[in-house]
């Protein structure tokens, strides 16, 4: 019933939790003495002896014990929001940072519409679990033990019977969560498989129209949809049989009280005060835990959300280093990596002095962006040596990794902002002048001074720019970051034939100052390269320069030449066209 992984996670959120229990408590006794003097006041009067100063005082104590009770009802539910709100803000700050932590290598262990549910939805889940069910855990603790004190003063025999009867509710509680576990696991796994499903149609929308598959789609999603229908049915009902038997153990164990006051009245053992304190107070017995039954259902989805954020929060991060480097001499020896029980990279050796322009390249397949990606530090748990001037990659701070290396896909983020914004990503202190400069090394200067210059707005995804212009864009980018050492990962794939000539110009530059690694399947980008590794399988199988590696006639020379008479077969081709 309470989650210490959870309570571990949020240790801000305890002393509100503690405090709520405090003012509930306090509240509760408020309660209490408004009941006594009620009763004894009644008692007089039943009596014939109530005097007008008894009355007044009564009046007071009761307008008092109000009064403290609405106060301590107020502060309960600000402490239970106190609670809540820091507790989903931990949380939150928690996820993101082990994301941030994860990196790029995150897809590998979730799925991004998993991780969006979770931190949004589950989260959201939990706040009831904080804010309402454990400070209502520890009252229904306390407060039928206080009351059991109170009114073992006025009927022992009614304090046990009604004591007894208490626990029946929490082993209520325990039978269905026991009995629900597994269905609420069910239902998160069927609401994150929606939204999964949601977040990828509504991304490959356009591919899906193309191929003229969303209606198929479109069924897959519906399935989808009426199986969290069904299981969101099977939650509520079994929540709504739940609360039928706690509502008849609550009222049942009131009955029970009223029952006994009335029989030991009867009997003469207890005065009149005396059965109206227990008739009055046996509610108050029940009621603290048929509202934590209630709590503890919204409470019960939100664990179930948090096996999925532990799931997250416990996923193996990459060990990151402390030390800081200088140079930036890479050096593969004999590195071996492998996603799963296969290895993907075999005994791979390359030598990429600092400033030197190295290409990679090979089939589809073969592992030149595993290679690229253990470089930069995506991947961790290769075997073998990567060192970076020196020191083993491992070992090397994430802000050292960051500083000296960048690393360029084939399908660059830019995010909603203006092209300052998105350029300041680079290097945040640049300003205006180095900002225009290097737009015009990427040639993208007077399409965007034609726009409105560094202040225009780009939509999310740059969808308001070309695949060239977006790649530009994220080459200017890189450009501002100045690092010693640059990925190129397919950088020019996918755009025009003009984007691409003007990244590989930039490319060319700056392999003159800087360690450029080029992974391209277009063999004619590599050809100035100072050494060009080829892949086969997982294995460096040539290396050499692009003569060098001509002559040798090997796999190189093959895929070179058969490029080469395709690309002259379309010039020629368009010669005549
Ligand atoms: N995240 C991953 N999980 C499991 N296997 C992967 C993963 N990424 C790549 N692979 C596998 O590793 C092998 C090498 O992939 P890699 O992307 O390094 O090849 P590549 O030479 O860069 O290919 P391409 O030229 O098509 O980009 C492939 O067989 C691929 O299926």
């Amino acid at each position: 019933m309470v989650d210490s992984r959870l309570l571990g996670l949020v240790e801000h959120s305890r002393k509100y939790i503690v405090l709520g229990v405090l003012v509930q408590w306090i509240g509760l006794l408020g309660s209490i003495a408004a009941v006594l003097s009620m009763s004894f006041v009644l008692q007089q009067a039943w009596a014939g002896q109530v005097t007008r100063k008894l009355i007044l005082s009564v009046t007071a104590i009761v307008i008092a014990a109000i009064a403290v009770r609405c106060l301590c009802n107020y502060a309960a539910s600000m402490l239970s929001y106190r609670a809540s709100v820091n507790a989903k803000k931990t949380l939150r700050s928690q996820i993101y940072g082990k994301l941030l932590k994860l990196g790029p290598a995150y897809t590998d262990h979730t799925s991004t519409s998993g991780v969006i549910q979770v931190a949004v939805e589950g989260v959201e889940q939990l706040e009831t679990y904080f804010g309402r069910y454990m400070p209502q855990l520890f009252y229904s603790l306390l407060a039928p033990v206080t009351l059991f004190i109170t009114l073992s003063f006025v009927s022992f025999k009614a304090a046990i019977i009604l004591l007894v009867c208490v626990p029946l509710i929490p082993v209520s509680i325990i039978v269905i969560m026991r009995m629900a576990k597994k269905l609420f696991r069910k239902y998160w796994g069927s609401y994150v498989n929606l939204g999964h499903s949601f977040l990828e149609n509504v991304q490959g929308l356009t591919t899906l129209k193309i191929y003229g598959t969303d209606q198929e789609k479109h069924q897959e999603m519906n399935t989808a949809a009426e199986d969290f229908r069904k299981m969101t049915m099977k939650v509520l009902t079994m929540q709504l049989n739940s609360v039928a038997v706690m509502d008849l153990i609550a009222f049942g164990g009131a009955a029970a009280g009223v029952l006994v006051a009335v029989s030991e009245y009867s009997a003469g053992h207890i005065g009149l005060a005396g059965a109206l304190i227990i008739v009055l107070l046996s509610a108050e017995f029940f009621i603290p835990l048929r509202l934590l039954g209630s709590y503890f259902h919204i409470a019960m989805n939100g664990m179930a959300a948090s096996d999925k954020i532990f799931q997250i929060l416990s996923t193996e991060e990459l060990v990151q280093g402390k030390k800081s480097i200088e140079t930036t001499d890479i050096r593969l020896d004999q590195v071996n990596f492998a996603y799963d029980e296969r290895d993907t990279l075999r005994n791979i050796s390359m030598d990429i002095p600092q400033g030197s322009f190295i290409s990679i390249v090979g089939e589809s397949g073969s592992g030149k962006s595993t290679v690229a990606g253990l470089i930069v530090g995506h991947h961790e748990g290769y075997r073998g040596s990567l060192t970076v001037g020196g020191t083993e990659l491992a070992a090397i701070s994430e802000e050292s990794r960051m500083r000296y290396m960048t690393w360029i896909g084939f399908n660059s983020y830019i995010f909603k902002g203006t092209v300052e914004a998105n350029l300041k990503m680079g290097n945040e202190h640049a300003n205006e002048e180095q900002m225009l400069e290097v737009l015009r090394q990427v040639k993208l200067y007077d399409f965007i001074l034609s726009q409105g210059g560094l202040e225009v707005e780009l939509e999310e995804q740059g969808a308001n720019l070309s695949g060239g212009q977006r790649q530009r864009l994220a080459l200017a980018r890189a450009l501002l970051h100045d690092s010693s050492v640059y990925i190129f990962d397919e950088a020019t794939s996918n755009i025009d034939s003009e984007s691409e000539a003007g990244i590989m110009e930039v490319i060319h530059a700056l392999a003159g100052s800087k360690t450029v690694i080029l992974i391209s399947h277009r063999l004619e980008n590599v050809v100035q390269s100072d050494r060009i590794y080829v892949l086969q399988n997982g294995l460096v199988a040539e290396s050499g320069t692009h003569h060098e590696l001509l002559s040798q006639q090997g796999h190189y020379a093959e895929m070179y030449l058969s490029q080469h008479q395709v690309e002259q077969f379309v010039k020629g081709g368009a010669v005549y066209a």
